[in-house]
């Protein structure tokens, strides 16, 4: 068996699509979304997805605005500036491209944001509201995967899910939001015994560990459904956390990398910002 993939370039561009024609007729009745990003640093990953996130805006009409600082900006003049973008009445989104220098507390950072215009989905009020199952902006890159799983008529509801990481912006939030779509929801980390025995239950497995081609076919469910969050580099090509090439012979689904999750993540950015945008018209 060779598994279907679950294309998120292809769903990205159909969702832009409309998303285009939504913020045209946004923009004739005098609604201009708005969205305002700040990169600290010089993170070359960073400044990449950055100038993504600015080209998919100009695709479909967002009016984004940048806002560069060095490496060494200190925790206050970064909150300053979100002060004032807090403030402006043309910003209806506003995001901090992550991970910040070492001498920035991410978490000051994340909730001097307006809950109103953190399109990220990061700050405690929003994340609250997830978890209430109450409407919110919620994180891009879990809000891209259950989307792609919507898309391909993946049923979630009953299925065991097991989570491999538990980050803040990926590895938790997204076990939160299948747990919404009623699936049963397993988290294993770095100190989960026997890792193996978790991921070879799962219906539906994700992955976001930052550990290149770490699950292999002898990890997975036959049939399964795997999403493969990880970016890594090795030999400079780009590859996920999962044996691509093997473990598409045992799953039903699987997301490639580069194509997969990654465009669904600034795709859903971009349907948080419009919606921001409506709401505060
Ligand atoms: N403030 C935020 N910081 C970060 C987030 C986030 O959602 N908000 N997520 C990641 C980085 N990220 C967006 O910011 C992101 C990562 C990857 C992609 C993507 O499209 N990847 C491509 C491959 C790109 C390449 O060739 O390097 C793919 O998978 O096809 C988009 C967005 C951490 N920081
Ligand atoms: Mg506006």
């Amino acid at each position: 068996m060779s598994a279907a993939l679950l294309n998120g370039k292809e769903l990205a561009a159909k969702k832009r699509e409309t998303m285009k024609k939504e913020v045209s007729k946004l923009i004739e009745a005098g609604i201009k979304p708005g969205l305002a990003v700040i990169l600290v640093g010089d993170n070359q990953a960073s400044k990449t997805y950055v100038r993504s996130k600015q080209k998919a805006c100009e695709q479909i009409g967002i009016h984004s605005v940048l806002t560069t600082m060095p490496e060494d900006t200190t925790e206050e003049v970064l909150l300053a500036e979100i002060d004032r973008l807090n403030e402006d009445p043309d910003i209806d989104g506003i995001l901090v491209q992550l991970p910040l220098p070492s001498q920035i507390s991410e978490r000051a950072v994340i909730e001097r944001i307006a809950p109103e215009k953190d399109v990220d989905g990061f700050h405690p009020v929003n994340i609250g509201r997830m978890m209430t199952k109450d409407k919110t902006f919620l994180p891009c890159t879990p809000f891209g995967i259950v989307e792609m799983l919507k898309e391909a008529d993946i049923q979630m509801a009953g299925k065991h899910v097991v989570v491999v990481g538990r980050s803040n912006i990926v590895g938790k939030p997204v076990g939160q939001l299948l747990l919404n779509e009623d699936a049963t929801v397993t988290y294993c980390h770095s100190r989960t015994d026997d890792i193996a025995n978790f991921t070879k239950q799962a219906d539906i497995l994700i992955v976001a560990v930052g550990r290149a081609k770490m699950i292999k076919a002898s990890d997975v469910k036959e049939g399964a459904v795997v999403v493969d969050v990880g970016m890594n580099r090795e030999d400079g090509k780009l590859c996920g956390d999962v044996d691509f090439d093997e473990v598409r012979e045992v799953a039903s689904h699987i997301t490639p990398v580069p194509g997969g999750v990654g465009p669904m993540t600034i795709t859903m950015l971009l349907e948080n910002t419009i919606q921001s945008a409506k709401e505060r018209a």
